[in-house]
């Protein structure tokens, strides 16, 4: 114990006294020898993510997890459910420790290697980011601290465990170093100390040296010794932090705080050499962010709600600094908020730095977890070149300290002669008033020129974001004008879409009333035919009825005959029969016509069939065609409508975003103007109420010296003239007296009024010379006070003078700042201009595409209506070909039976004439004689049967009947003959 106290007094003694400034920058290193290759081609950000486990909330809850780590290829699996369909997003990083991953883990595999860095003098800066409650203070500070044996508590987080490492490799290589800790909290853009007591509390002010360092003025570096000192250091400044309860975390932290150790070690040279002694400086940051956060999910409220806008304002500012740096942009804006301003260095500078992602698997988190995976993954592309930075010779360390105690000493002085100032006595007083007020006047002057550097900041802060706004609502003007030229295209390629269908549609329909007329003509056309066939069929009757007739009129004859000649009976039958054969011949042959009249149906019937199917197979395909083509609009309309939609949907969100954003900004705009001119306002008016205290101050001094003059002047008249009056008083008494003892002491009172006069003079003159001096000494105070006045008065008018010309300047870099802000911003219009034009090329290849889409959709079209007029010409060919067959069926049929009728007409009366004929023979054979009955009777039949062989053979099948029919009925004849002849011998 006692050793340790020792070693750290002789650590301190060469240690800096606690220097009121800390570097977030290194400074230029001295010695560059000792660079590493890291240093040459520069590092890239490490980056790790962290998954907490579900809350108790959220396993109460069942909250299903969308997060999956794969702690072996060290990607973060990101499941989305975009109504029913799932993605997964894969994010690959440095490292991944899933939700059971213990504190030592992430302690061992990212920060122990960062530590053994920083005792080789580099500086490195670990933070954790991400939305709040998913353990950032969790995995920085942890829960619980060290346990009696020394070890620590298993959820004790990466700070303390940290420092035990580093004071743990000092003492193990007895390293003589001197170790500083300082505490910082960032809340509303504000910095305060952590470590400050509570009465020295107050903002402290971001200052830059000249070479772009970064520093906090007034913050207190506390000298540490040993890890309880840290730890109480860290406890008395986490106690300190802004926190507050949310709906998502308990103790919530409200601001960013950063935790800086800065450590200085000896390096081992000779024990001789105290010149060339070296010292190495590591530092290490460690940054715990406040939480990214939904303000509805979070439940804060009012100062609260404010509260979380400050905190997603900076943490949105780091997002912007990560993106650009990402993209390797010139431009960085570090300036737009304190944190980054801050975290300068540990963002594309001289620090390595670990980011370290903290996200919640809980699916309600999905938006910000994916936001912080999506930011963590972008800052793995910036690149930092570390260097060893602060490697200095001891001597120099020593000079450098030697020259801080001087200007300390000096600050003591003055302050010293100050407080004496006051105490002094008469004349000086108002020089030491004066003195005071200038000191003021100077504070003032620097107060006012910080002031003015905080407003050009704040004015070109917001002239960027103003230049950013507008040229994201150009895009969105463009977008927007873009979104609606290509709405109204599809609009009109939709309503010629909706007009070709309705035309195809009615062309279809055409079609279909075009097949219902011909199925229509079919159908008349069968009608036709059959009732062709009944006229067949009445024909057939009606020759029925004429043969019956014709065999009721034969049997009549025969009767007649008969009655005349009993012995014609048989020839009659015979003639009977043969008339029956004959009729039967003729029924079998009206029967074949019938069976052909029967084919000639069915082929009518397989035909109309054929025209049914072929009609059917038309009307199914095009249905078929029609109900693609239908499907295929609808789908397009479908598919056009959900793009319109889409494109609206989009247009309108942009629209909305871009509304809000200009209201947004106009606000913020107005705002800003609002607090500038109030600024102005003050500053102008504190300004004025200066000059015009400052004019009254030299009024009052000038009538004061006046005055002074005055009252000299009058003094030194009346002491003129009291001086005169004596004189003369003292020269009439003395020539009284004179008189009066003239003659009693002449010689005497003449040496004594000589030696009075001499010495009366010597008063006088004395008294003269006293006065004279005072006058001088007052002139001298008043022209002294004339000339500081004089002086106080050039100083204040050049002060104005710069001021106006500052101001004066200042304007004009607004100006020319304006100017460039206005070239950027038309080089950026060009740039759109370019954009947009590239975009009405993809519009257009699109609209190709589209036109593209439609060709074939028309050439689809075309084929269908060819596939149409292909089966309509078919069909009208099948329908041609039916109806030219079935005319020339009907024809031969007309034809036949005409001829048929004509034969039975002719066949009717010739059998007319015949059965006269008959009768009259049979009359005249009755009358007469047989011999001639026979003839005629024979005559009369070969007239019958010739006429019959002529008029019924239409047919070679019936001819051959006939011609049988004529041969048996010759053959009858011959049989008969002898018989009729041996009857007319009878
Ligand atoms: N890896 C982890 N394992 C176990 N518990 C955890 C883990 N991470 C976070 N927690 C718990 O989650 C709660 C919130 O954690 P913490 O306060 O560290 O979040 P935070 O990110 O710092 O939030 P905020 O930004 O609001 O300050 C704490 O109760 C903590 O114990």
């Amino acid at each position: 114990m006692e050793n340790s106290r020792a070693n750290s007094q002789r650590r301190r003694s060469w240690a800096p006294s606690s220097m009121s400034r800390t570097l977030w920058s290194s400074n230029e290193s001295p010695t560059r020898d000792f660079r590493s290759n890291d240093e040459q081609k520069g590092v890239n950000v490490q980056v790790v993510a962290r998954c907490r486990p579900m809350s108790e909330e959220e396993s109460r809850g069942k909250t299903s997890s969308m997060i999956s780590c794969d702690e072996i290829k060290q990607q973060v699996v990101a499941t989305q459910n975009t109504g029913s369909k799932q993605t997964d997003k894969v994010f690959v990083f440095d490292k991944v420790f899933g939700p059971n991953s213990k504190q030592i883990e992430v302690y061992n595999d990212v920060v122990a290697p960062a530590i053994a860095e920083v005792l080789e003098g580099y500086s490195w800066t670990i933070f954790a980011y991400g939305q709040t409650g998913t353990g950032k203070t969790y995995t920085m500070e942890g829960e619980g601290r060290k346990y009696k044996n020394g070890e620590f508590h298993e959820n004790a987080g990466v700070i303390p465990r940290a420092m035990q490492q580093i004071f743990d490799v000092l003492e193990r290589e007895r390293a003589d170093y001197s170790m500083k800790a300082t505490f910082l909290e960032l809340y509303n853009e504000e910095i305060t100390d952590l470590l400050a007591p509570d009465e020295a509390k107050r903002p402290l002010v971001l200052m830059e040296d000249g070479k772009g360092a970064v520093f906090v003025r007034g913050l207190e570096e506390e000298v540490v010794c040993s890890v309880d000192e840290i730890c109480a250091i860290l406890d008395k400044g986490s106690s300190r932090k802004r926190t507050a309860e949310t709906l998502v975390n308990k103790q919530s932290n409200r601001s960013h705080s950063i935790f800086t150790i800065t450590v200085q070690i000896k390096e081992p040279t000779s024990p001789t050499d105290h010149e060339s002694e070296m010292i190495r400086c590591g530092r290490l940051n460690l940054v715990d962010l406040a939480g990214s956060e939904n303000v509805l999910r979070s439940g804060a409220r009012e100062g609260r709600a404010r509260e979380a806008g400050e905190i997603n304002k900076s943490l949105l500012t780091l997002g912007r600094v990560i993106n650009a740096l990402a993209d390797n942009s010139t431009h960085v804006p570090y300036r737009d908020s304190k944190l980054t301003r801050l975290l300068r260095d540990s963002l594309g500078g001289k620090t390595k730095t670990c980011i370290i992602a903290t996200i919640s698997p809980s699916v309600l988190c999905q938006e910000e977890t994916l936001s912080t995976l999506d930011y963590a993954f972008r800052a793995k592309c910036i690149k930092n070149r570390p260097e060893v930075n602060h490697k200095l010779m001891k001597s120099t360390v020593i000079k450098d300290l030697y020259t801080q105690i001087d200007s300390l000493k000096q600050e003591l002085r003055v302050s010293r002669q100050v407080n004496r100032g006051y105490g002094d006595q008469g004349d000086r007083h108002s020089s030491d008033a004066l003195r005071k007020q200038l000191m003021e006047l100077q504070e003032l002057y620097v107060y006012q020129q910080q002031l003015t550097v905080d407003l050009k900041d704040k004015l070109l802060s917001t002239e960027r974001e103003l230049a950013t706004a507008r040229q994201s609502l150009f895009n969105l003007e463009d977008r927007c004008q873009q979104a609606e030229d290509v709405c109204r295209d599809k609009e009109t390629v939709i309503s010629n879409l909706i007009s070709s269908g309705k035309e195809l549609t009615k062309k279809t329909l055409e079609l279909q009333s075009d097949l219902e007329g011909a199925a229509l003509d079919a159908s008349t056309l069968f009608a036709k035919i059959e009732h062709k066939t009944d006229l067949e069929e009445t024909n057939r009757q009606n020759v029925e009825n004429f043969y019956s007739q014709l065999v009721q009129q034969l049997q009549e004859l025969d009767e007649g005959v008969s009655a005349s000649a009993t012995s014609q009976e048989q020839n009659w039958k015979a003639i009977q029969d043969d008339t029956r054969s004959f009729l039967t011949s003729k029924a079998k042959a009206i029967d074949e016509l019938f069976k052909q009249i029967e084919n000639l149906k069915e082929l009518h019937a397989s035909g109309i069939n054929n025209l049914d199917g072929s009609a059917e197979e038309l009307h199914q395909k095009s249905q078929l065609a029609l109900s693609r083509l239908s499907s295929e609009l609808s789908a397009h309309s479908s598919c056009i409508m959900d793009l319109v939609s889409k494109n609206a949907s989009a247009a309108d969100a942009i629209n909305n975003g871009l509304k809000s954003n200009m209201n947004d900004l106009g606000s913020r705009l107005d705002a800003f103007v609002k607090q500038q001119k109030e600024n102005h306002a003050r500053s102008h008016h504190t300004s004025k109420s200066i000059f015009s205290s400052l004019v009254s101050f030299f009024k009052t001094l000038k009538i004061y010296t006046s005055k002074l003059t005055l009252i000299e002047e009058d003094s030194q008249t009346i002491a003129k003239q009291k001086l005169h009056a004596f004189t003369t008083k003292f020269e009439e008494f003395s020539a009284a007296e004179e008189k009066l003892l003239l003659e009693q002491m002449s010689e005497l009172l003449a040496n004594s009024s000589s030696r009075k006069k001499k010495m009366i003079q010597a008063a006088v003159d004395d008294m003269l010379e006293s006065a004279s001096s005072n006058g001088l000494k007052l002139n001298q105070e008043i022209s002294e006070m004339q000339g500081l006045t004089v002086e106080t008065e050039e100083k204040w008018n050049v002060f104005i003078q710069t001021t106006e010309s500052n101001h004066v300047e200042d304007s004009g870099a607004v100006e020319a700042g304006k100017l460039a802000l206005e070239d950027d911003l038309q080089c950026c219009m060009r740039e759109l201009s370019e954009l947009s034009k590239q975009q009405r090329l993809s519009e257009e290849s699109l609209l190709d595409e589209i036109k593209a889409n439609f060709d074939s959709e028309d050439s689809l079209i075309k084929n269908e209506t060819a596939a149409n007029e292909k089966i309509h010409t078919r069909f009208s060919s099948v329908v041609a070909s039916f109806l030219e067959e079935t005319d020339d069926a009907t024809r031969n049929l007309t034809l036949s039976a005409e001829k048929d009728l004509r034969l039975d007409r002719e066949a009717s009366e010739k059998a007319e004439l015949l059965s006269a004929r008959c009768i009259v023979s049979a009359k005249q054979a009755r009358d007469s004689h047989s011999g001639q009955a026979a003839e005629i009777s024979r005559s009369a039949r070969k007239c019958l049967v010739d006429d019959y062989l002529v008029d019924s053979s239409p047919s070679l099948g019936k001819r051959n009947m006939v011609l049988q029919s004529r041969e048996e009925i010759e053959s009858l004849i011959s049989l008969e003959t002898p018989k009729a002849d041996n009857a007319v011998a009878i």
